[in-house]
């Protein structure tokens, strides 16, 4: 149906890029994503949210929506047959910030000093990040496993007891909780148990993929790194002092990954209401990134790209502040919920590895060509 500008515009406060890329439609109004009322959008032609953001017939049901947008990959917070069953035209953003999870799984290893090659990797959920994964696996000469009832053609494809058996296994996941391949629980106490002493287990699909009561419960000789818990935003305090290395959702989190969110949005928009591209969108998107602070080390060697990857983003920092964030609600400070939205809404600013370049040999003297090599391949320019 054809529609007319200008148009009502409700939007997540924590959406980056609004005014550039919505603000020839009409009026955005900002609102807190995680309390978004009916009343909110008496009004709305277009919702735009992030995945904290229930939509579903309680709050769409009587308001003139038209078009949902999520600036995430996940869907999982969306009732997508309730839209469809409605005519509601939705999208979400697939792959937007795929890369970022993936460069978060580089550096929560690196930060727990986890030389990752001559480690087998056990994936699960081979979509746009374990799919990215893989491949930056396989360049970087290292094994890795696949468990993803949905792609058995893939070469490396296992059995989810194959994949609990590698050196590191990262989840990747989404929450699907019904039809034949259900990921809720899918790591339960069981599935715990056979992962191997000495292993890694990173978690950064959605947290209730993992049974967090039976990891709570479990006297883990693993290590555990979680960035996504089970009932977010009220994670459970205890789990996070079992864990090596916690964040509060934030492995997407690049500043690259949350433009394109919006930029796909704003496409998909285009594509469902017949919308032209809004000319100050197309000059946002082809700002330069600024200049970077240029990478040192006296290192060698793997100590070499741990210093290197740490110093372009280290995830013990989004540790330490998740960690003073439940040690100040256990005595009387803020919720724990509210402070993990809170480390949320005010992410610093990371940027991808493609924005850092590579240090010459010259510049670098003790820096070889295999860790340049693999410095390449995982991003950086
Ligand atoms: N921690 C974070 O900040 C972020 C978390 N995510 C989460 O990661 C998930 C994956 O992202 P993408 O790879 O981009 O999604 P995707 O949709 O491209 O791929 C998901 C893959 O998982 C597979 N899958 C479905 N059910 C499965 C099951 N039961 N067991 C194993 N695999 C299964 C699918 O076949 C598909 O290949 C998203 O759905 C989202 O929930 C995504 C971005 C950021
Ligand atoms: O894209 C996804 O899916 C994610 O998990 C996002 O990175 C989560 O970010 P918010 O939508 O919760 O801001």
């Amino acid at each position: 149906m054809p529609i007319t500008t200008p148009l009502n515009i409700v939007a997540d406060e924590n959406i980056p890029g609004l005014e550039q890329w919505f603000g020839d439609l009409g009026t955005i109004v900002r609102a807190p994503g995680r309390n978004l009322s009916p009343s909110q959008l008496a009004d709305a032609d277009i919702l735009l949210v992030r995945s904290v953001t229930q939509v579903n017939e309680a709050l769409l049901a009587n308001t003139p929506v038209r078009f949902v947008g999520s600036c995430t990959i996940g869907t999982d917070h969306l009732d997508t047959h309730w839209l469809e069953q409605q005519g509601i035209a939705w999208s979400a953003a697939p792959g937007c910030n795929a890369n970022s999870v993936v460069e978060y799984v580089f550096c929560a290893l690196a930060a727990l000093d986890v030389d990752w090659r001559g480690r087998n990797f056990g994936i699960v959920g081979c979509g746009n990040v374990g799919g990215s994964l893989q491949r930056k696996l396989h360049a970087l000469n290292i094994q890795c496993k696949i468990y993803d009832p949905w792609k058995t053609d893939n070469p490396d494809s296992a059995t989810l007891e194959e994949v609990l058996q590698q050196d590191v296994i990262c989840l990747h996941a989404p929450l699907v909780k019904d039809g034949p391949h259900p990921s809720l629980h899918m790591i339960d106490g069981e599935a715990l148990d056979r992962i191997r002493p000495g292993a890694v287990l990173i978690s950064a699909g959605r947290g209730a993929v993992i049974d967090n009561h039976a990891l709570r419960e479990r006297d883990t000789s693993f290590t555990t790194v979680l960035d996504v818990w089970e009932n977010e935003p009220d994670m459970d305090a205890e789990l996070l002092e079992r864990v090596n290395l916690g964040s509060p959702h934030i492995a997407g989190y690049s500043h690259d990954g949350k433009l394109a969110g919006t930029r796909m949005i704003r496409e998909a928009l285009n594509q469902a209401l017949d919308l032209p591209v809004a000319e100050t969108a197309q000059e946002a998107s082809s700002a330069s990134s600024p200049e970077q602070p240029r990478l040192t080390t006296d290192k060698s060697g793997f100590a070499a790209m741990r210093e290197l990857l740490l110093s372009m983003y280290d995830p013990r920092q989004d540790d330490t502040r998740l960690r003073a964030a439940a040690q100040s609600a256990a005595t009387g400070g803020e919720s724990l919920p509210l402070a993990f939205d809170q480390l949320r809404k005010q992410y610093p600013k990371r940027l991808e590895f493609s924005h850092y370049t590579l240090p010459s040999s010259a510049q670098l003297p003790n820096l070889d060509q295999a860790v340049c090599a693999q410095l390449a391949i995982l991003g950086l320019k």
